[in-house]
C-alpha cells in the first residue's frame, strides 16, 4: 500500500525512510480529514435514520413550520416550500400522544405557574387551556383527548394541566384506566390562603355574591364551618387523597408546595423534574423576582426571549378577612392537615 501510494504520488525515493514515512503520514492525514468533512452532512443524516438519538428540541432548526419568518416567507410567494430533509424526518417522527404526566390540583394551588415554568424545558410539551377531560368532558373520548394535545418527538413529555380532576371522585379510575403509568403533581397551597384565593376569583366574576365570612359558617353563632362549600371542601386534601390512593401508590403522586414554587421556583422545579425523570434544566438562572408582580417570573418564556410573568388573574389582591374567621378556619383544618402530612411524608408548615 505504501509503495503503491509512493508510485502513484510521485514520493522522491530518495528521500531518508524516517522522512518518507512521515511524508506518507501527513498524506494520508490529510486524505481521511477531506473524506472525513465531504461525508460530514449525508454521515450525520445517516446516522439519524439509522441509530436516532432522543432528538431534543432546541436542537430542532428554526426551519420548522410555525416559525414565523418562514411561515410569512411562502404566503407572499403563494408557495409552500417543501422543507428539508431533516425537517421532514422531525415531522414525521412528531406526534400527537396522550400525556404522561398531569398536573390535577388543586385549584388556586398554584397549577398554572407550575405549567408555564415546566413548558420552559425542551422536554416537556404541554396543552395551555385546561382540557377537562377526566371530569366534564370524558364522553368525548381519548381521541378527542389526544387531539388536544401538542405534537412531540419520542422522549419529550406531554402534559396538561386541570386542577379540578384532584377533586373529582371519577378522576383517579379514569386516569388509572387510560395509563396506570401516568404520573400525577399535586400543587399543594394552605387550605384557608387557597379559600380566600378561591373565593377572591369568584367575587372578581361575580361582585355581588355574599362575605367570605357569611359563606364560611352554616351557622355563625355555633361556628360551624359549611364543608359543603366548594372553597372549604377543596381544602380538606387528605379525604381527596384516600380516593386518589385506591388507583395509584404514594411514589407515583409529587406534592408541590404552593408556598415554596413562590419563594424558591428553582428548588421546587428541581424536584418535579426529578420526578420526570427529566434533566435538571430549568434553574434559578431561569427565574428572576418581579417586584410590581410581586411573584417569582420567566427571565424568558417558552418560545419567546422575553421576560414573562403570569396574567393579572394570577396573584391578585385578598380581600380582608376577619381574623377570627380565619383562626376559626385554620382549626377546622389542622387535623386534616395532620393526615394529609403523614399520607405524604412532607410537612408544608401550614399550622
Ligand atoms: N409566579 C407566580 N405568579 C403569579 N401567581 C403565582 C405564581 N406562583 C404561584 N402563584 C399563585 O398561583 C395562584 C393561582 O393558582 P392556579 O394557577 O392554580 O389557579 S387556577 O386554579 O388555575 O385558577 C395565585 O393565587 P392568587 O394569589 O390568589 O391569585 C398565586 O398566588
Amino acid at each position: 500500500m505504501g509503495q503503491r501510494l509512493n508510485r502513484c504520488l510521485d514520493v522522491p525515493v530518495a528521500l531518508p525512510p524516517l522522512r518518507r514515512r512521515l511524508l506518507l503520514l501527513s498524506i494520508m492525514l490529510f486524505l481521511w480529514l477531506y473524506m472525513f468533512y465531504s461525508c460530514a452532512g449525508s454521515c450525520a443524516g445517516l446516522a439519524a435514520a439509522g441509530h436516532p438519538r432522543r432528538p431534543r428540541s432546541p436542537a430542532l432548526p428554526p426551519l420548522l413550520p410555525g416559525e414565523p419568518a418562514k411561515r410569512t416567507a411562502w404566503r407572499s410567494s403563494g408557495q409552500r416550500p417543501t422543507p428539508q430533509p431533516h425537517v421532514q424526518l422531525l415531522q414525521r417522527l412528531r406526534h400527537k400522544r396522550l400525556p404522561q404526566a398531569i398536573i390535577i390540583g388543586v385549584k388556586k394551588g398554584g397549577t398554572r405557574a407550575l405549567l408555564e415554568f415546566l413548558r420552559v424545558h425542551p422536554d416537556v410539551r404541554a396543552v395551555g387551556a385546561e382540557p377537562h377531560f377526566f371530569d366534564r368532558n370524558y364522553e368525548r373520548g381519548l381521541a378527542w383527548y389526544r387531539d388536544l394535545m401538542p405534537k412531540t418527538l419520542e422522549g419529550q413529555i406531554t402534559m396538561e394541566k386541570t386542577p379540578s380532576y384532584f377533586v373529582t371522585k371519577e378522576a383517579p379510575a379514569r386516569i388509572s384506566s387510560m395509563s396506570k403509568g401516568t404520573k400525577l403533581i399535586v400543587v399543594v397551597r394552605d387550605p384557608v390562603t387557597r379559600a380566600i384565593s378561591d373565593y377572591t376569583q369568584t367575587l372578581s366574576k361575580k361582585p355581588d355574591i355574599p362575605t367570605f365570612e357569611s359563606l364560611t359558617f352554616k351557622n355563625r353563632t355555633t361556628g360551624l364551618i359549611d364543608t359543603s362549600w366548594s372553597a372549604i371542601q377543596i381544602g380538606i386534601y387528605a379525604k381527596h387523597l384516600e380516593n386518589w390512593l385506591l388507583y395509584f401508590p404514594i411514589g407515583q403522586i409529587l406534592f408541590v408546595s404552593g408556598e415554596r414554587l413562590i419563594s424558591d421556583p428553582a428548588g421546587e422545579l428541581g424536584r418535579v423534574q426529578d420526578f420526570l425523570g427529566l434533566k435538571r434544566i430549568i434553574t434559578d438562572k431561569h427565574f428572576y423576582f418581579n417586584k410590581t408582580k410581586g411573584f417569582p417570573c420567566l427571565k424568558k418564556a417558552e418560545g419567546s426571549s422575553k421576560p414573562h410573568c403570569l396574567g393579572k388573574t394570577k396573584g391578585r389582591t385578598h380581600p380582608d378577612i376577619d381574623q377570627e374567621v380565619v383562626q376559626r378556619l385554620r382549626d377546622f383544618y389542622r387535623p386534616f392537615n395532620m393526615k394529609f402530612y403523614q399520607m405524604t411524608g412532607q410537612d408544608f408548615g401550614w399550622d
